[in-house]
C-alpha cells in the first residue's frame, strides 16, 4: 500500500519530528535520498552535467544539498536560482563542493536567451526544486518560463518531493507544470502524485523515508499495489461451490443496447463469479446466452417485469445500457429495495441523480460508478470540468452527500466512502477510454461484490484488475472492450 497525506498533516508531522532532531537533519536525509535517485537515473554520475532548478524555499534547499553530494561524486553541477531568495546554507554547500550558481532573469521574456537557458538545454539531468509542498496556485513567473524550458530540454527530470506546478493535495494543474521522469517524495506520498492530472506529471514515484512515519495519522488517500489486491481477491477453496463464490444479479442492457449486457456479464464471468442470474428483454437474453451460455437468464415478463426479477442473489449490478424509461426506473427502485449490495452504473446513476433519496435512505450498501459527467450531475452546481479538475474532492463530496461508496471512472479512477481514506487506482490507462469498458468494469466489480468483498474494496480491486487487463490486452495496437475478456483471467493470475 502506498499512503498519501495532505500538506497540512505533513507539516504538523514534520514539525513534531524536527523538534526532536538536530537542525537540518531532515533536509539532509531528504537530500541523500534524492542524490541516490539522481545517480540511478544518470547511471554514471562522474562527469555528468546536472542542472538544479532552485526556487526560494526548502524544496530548492533539498536540490542544492543533493547537488552538493553529486558534485562530490564528480558531477558538474549548476544551480539555476529562480526567485528572490535562495536557501543560503544549501547554496554555500554547493559552491564549496565545486558547483556553480547561475541566477535566472527575473523577467520571463528574458529567460529564453539567458545563461540559465543554455545550461538547461545542455544538461544530462534536470532536478526540479522550484516549489514543493509550499507551492500555491499555478506557477508564477519566472518559474513558469523555467519549467517550460525544462519541458523542452532533452535531459530526464527528477522532481523534488513533487513536480512543480501540481497541487500537492489534489493533483490539480493550473498552467505550466514540470513533467518529471522520476519524482522523489519525502516522508509520505502526497495525494496529488496519485491523481491525474498531477499523477501524469510525476513519472515513477520513489519514496524516501525521513522517519516521519511515527508522527503521521492515518492516510487521506491510499494507492493499492498488486500485493494489496492479492490479499483482497476471493480465492476459491476446495469447499467453494457456485453459491459460495457468489451469485450476481444483473439488470443490464436493453433491446437498444444489447452489447452492454454481453460486456457486463462477460466482465463478471471472466472475473470468476459463481453464477450470473440475468434478467432482460427477450432479444438481449438471446445475445447474452449466445456469448455466455453459462448465464442463468430469464426473460422479463412485459406484464409483470418486477415480479420476474431474479431472487436469491448476493449482489446486484444495475444500469449499463438499461435506459431511462419509467420501467427501468421502477426496476432500479425494486433492486434498491432489496437488502443486497447494489452497484448502480450509467443509466442507474442518472436516475439516482434525479432521485437521490433512493440511495440516501437506503441502509444496505450502494456503490455508484459515475464518469466525470455523471458525477457532475450527482452534485449541485457542478460542471464536468470541475470534476475533471479536482477528481478527489468531487468524488469525496458525492460519497458524503449520498452516504454511499462512489467510484469515479476516468484518467485516475478514485473510490471514496464516508469515514475511510479515498483510494486511487494506479493501473488506469488511456487504453480504457473506449466504449463499453465501463460495462466490463461493472461486471468485474459485481463479481467481487457477489463474492462478499465490501464495496470500497470491491471497487478498488475491480479498478485495479480492469486496468491491468487493459495493459495485458494491449500489444501495441488499440484495444476494445471485448479484448478485456481474455485478459481478465491473465490479470487475476498475475496478481496472484
Ligand atoms: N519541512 C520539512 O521538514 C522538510 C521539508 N522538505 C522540503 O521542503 C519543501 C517545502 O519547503 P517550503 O515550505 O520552504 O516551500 P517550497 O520550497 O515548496 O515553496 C515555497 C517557496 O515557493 C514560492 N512559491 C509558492 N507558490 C509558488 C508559485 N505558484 N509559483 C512560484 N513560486 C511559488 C514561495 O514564495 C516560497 O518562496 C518540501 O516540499 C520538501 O522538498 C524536506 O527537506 C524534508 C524536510
Ligand atoms: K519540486
Amino acid at each position: 500500500m502506498r499512503n498519501a497525506h495532505a500538506v497540512a498533516t505533513v507539516r504538523k508531522a514534520e514539525s513534531a519530528l524536527m523538534a526532536r532532531l538536530p537542525e537540518g537533519a531532515l533536509m539532509q536525509r531528504a537530500a541523500a535520498g534524492l542524490a541516490a535517485a539522481c545517480s540511478r537515473v544518470l547511471r554514471r554520475t562522474y562527469g555528468a552535467r546536472v542542472v538544479l532548478l532552485v526556487g526560494s524555499g526548502d524544496n530548492g534547499g533539498d536540490a542544492l544539498y543533493a547537488g552538493t553530494l553529486l558534485a562530490r561524486r564528480g558531477a558538474s553541477v549548476r544551480a539555476v536560482l529562480v526567485g528572490s531568495r535562495v536557501h543560503e546554507g544549501g547554496a554555500a554547500a554547493l559552491r564549496s563542493a565545486g558547483g556553480r550558481t547561475v541566477a535566472a532573469p527575473r523577467e520571463a521574456e528574458s529567460v529564453g536567451d539567458s545563461e540559465a537557458a543554455a545550461e538547461i538545454a545542455a544538461a544530462d539531468l534536470l532536478v526540479d526544486g522550484l516549489v514543493g509542498i509550499g507551492g500555491s496556485g499555478g506557477l508564477r513567473e519566472p518559474h513558469s518560463a523555467v519549467a517550460a524550458l525544462a519541458g523542452a530540454a532533452e535531459a530526464p527530470t527528477v522532481a523534488v518531493d513533487l513536480p512543480s506546478g501540481i497541487d500537492a493535495d489534489t493533483g490539480t494543474v493550473d498552467g505550466p507544470a514540470v513533467r518529471a521522469d522520476v519524482t522523489v517524495t519525502f516522508g509520505t506520498h502526497k495525494p496529488g502524485l496519485f491523481v491525474d492530472p498531477g499523477a501524469g506529471h510525476a513519472g515513477v514515484v520513489e519514496f524516501v523515508d525521513i522517519g516521519l512515519g511515527p508522527e503521521l495519522p492515518g492516510p487521506s488517500l491510499e494507492c493499492l499495489q498488486a500485493e494489496d489486491v492479492a490479499r483482497l481477491l476471493p480465492h476459491p477453496t476446495a469447499e467453494s461451490d457456485k453459491y459460495r463464490r457468489g451469485v450476481l444479479g444483473m439488470a443490464v442492457g436493453s433491446d437498444r443496447y444489447r452489447g452492454a449486457a454481453v460486456l457486463a456479464v462477460g466482465g463478471a464471468m471472466r472475473t470468476g463469479v459463481g453464477m450470473v442470474r440475468y434478467a432482460g428483454a427477450e432479444g438481449v437474453v438471446t445475445e447474452v446466452l449466445n456469448r455466455w451460455p453459462e448465464t442463468v437468464a430469464s426473460t422479463l415478463d412485459p406484464m409483470d417485469p418486477l415480479g420476474s426479477l431474479p431472487g436469491r442473489v448476493a449482489a446486484w449490478v444495475v444500469g449499463p445500457g438499461r435506459g431511462l424509461h419509467p420501467m427501468a426506473q421502477a426496476e432500479l427502485e425494486a433492486v434498491l429495495a432489496t437488502p443486497q449490495p447494489v452497484l448502480a452504473d450509467a443509466d442507474a446513476v442518472t436516475v439516482v441523480s434525479k432521485k437521490p433519496e433512493l440511495v440516501r435512505e437506503r441502509s444496505a450498501h450502494t456503490l455508484l460508478t459515475p464518469h466525470a459527467g455523471e458525477l457532475a450531475r450527482l452534485l449541485p452546481d457542478t460542471e464536468r470540468a470541475d470534476v475533471e479538475g479536482d477528481r478527489l474532492s468531487s468524488v469525496a463530496r458525492a460519497a458524503d452527500e449520498y452516504g454511499c461508496t462512489v467510484l469515479l471512472k476516468g484518467s485516475t479512477t478514485v473510490v471514496a466512502e464516508p469515514g475511510h481514506p479515498a483510494v486511487a487506482n494506479p493501473t488506469g490507462s488511456p487504453l480504457l477510454a473506449t466504449a463499453g469498458t465501463g460495462d466490463v468494469l461493472a461486471g468485474v466489480i459485481g463479481a467481487f461484490l457477489a463474492a462478499g468483498l465490501a464495496p470500497r474494496e470491491a471497487a478498488a480491486a475491480g479498478a485495479y484488475v480492469h486496468g491491468l487487463a487493459a495493459r495485458i490486452a494491449h500489444d501495441g495496437a488499440a484495444i476494445s472492450a471485448s479484448d478485456l475478456f481474455d485478459a481478465l483471467p491473465l490479470a487475476l493470475a498475475e496478481i496472484g
